[in-house]
């Protein structure tokens, strides 16, 4: 049978590529910086003009698909994840990292059929590394299969998190809890890229053993959970249980042992969903 969602991601690398490039043009340019929830959720035009170019092309040639970009629900777009095949878009995903050129910044694209991610694309662009995945198909970097690290120890890991764009008191506790609960545990060291996308792909490809945050939404780790997996990684919630795409909340790990262990040290706290109604 003819592999029908081949030619989507055939685009999606196109596309993510194309959008890396107008990333790296962009660098090169002064950026206008604008700010969303708060005034630390940044957003640029390129985020704006790159969402726009990535739905627009798929658009043309996928005219039944759905689309939820990070930008779009920014605008007040719906972010409801339904059954039909739906692009799932951070056009750049380290919006900060962007504006300062700290060097990590990825597009990141993921699609999804039945609520289940089919595949995932993300381009780091500036180290020109392009990461896919496909449900089945195993995990690649710029062509070369991804493995997660072997180990099960704790104790001799590195672990990714980030401090998120919200600044709530509250959520600022839980967060340093956690943090302070593993760095003591302890662990190798704590590393953050700026981007979960890249912090999902570098548990993908065994530079770290796991990636956990509260506070990213559907469409920093579509893709990157599908990377993670189909490199031999294991997804959870912060709670332990599975992970959900639309809770704002992951554990990504090598295996379950360094998923468990990280879930009985993490403070969780709950954020309203991606799929909540929106307020009127
Ligand atoms: O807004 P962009 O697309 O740059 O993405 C987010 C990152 O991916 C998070 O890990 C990170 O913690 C931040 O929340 C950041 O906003
Ligand atoms: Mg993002
Ligand atoms: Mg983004």
């Amino acid at each position: 049978m003819a592999d029908v969602w081949q030619s989507a991601m055939d685009h999606a690398v196109a596309v993510a590529r194309k959008a890396g490039e107008i990333v790296r043009g962009a660098l090169k340019d002064e950026r206008t910086v604008m700010t969303k929830s708060c005034a630390v959720d940044l957003v640029t035009q390129t985020d704006q003009k790159v969402e726009q170019l990535i739905i627009q092309s798929a658009k043309e040639k996928f005219p039944t698909h759905r689309f939820i970009g990070e930008e779009s629900v920014a605008a007040g777009e719906s972010c409801i994840l339904s059954d039909d095949p739906t692009w799932i878009i951070d056009p750049i995903d380290g919006t900060t990292n962007f504006v300062h050129a700290f060097p990590f910044v990825a597009v990141s694209i993921g699609f999804s059929i039945n609520k289940q991610v089919e595949f995932g694309v993300v381009y780091s662009c500036l180290e020109d590394k392009m990461f896919t995945a496909r449900r089945g198909k195993g995990a690649f970097c710029n062509g070369e299969a991804l493995q997660v690290s072997e180990q099960a120890d704790i104790h001799q890991a590195i672990v990714a998190t980030e401090f998120g764009s919200s600044r709530d008191p509250a959520a600022m506790d839980h967060i340093f809890r956690s943090l302070r609960n593993i760095l003591c545990l302890p662990v190798h060291g704590v590393r953050g890229a700026g981007t979960a996308a890249i912090n999902m792909c570098l548990v993908a490809s065994g530079c770290v053993e796991a990636y956990y945050e509260i506070g990213i939404h559907v469409w920093d780790v579509a893709a990157g959970s599908l990377i993670v997996s189909e490199a031999g990684g294991v997804l959870m919630d912060v709670e332990g249980g599975d992970m959900d795409l639309m809770s704002r909340r992951i554990v990504a790990a090598n295996n379950t042992t360094i998923a468990e262990r990280i879930v009985k040290e993490i403070v969780s706290f709950t954020l309203q969903r991606d799929d909540a109604p929106l307020q009127s």
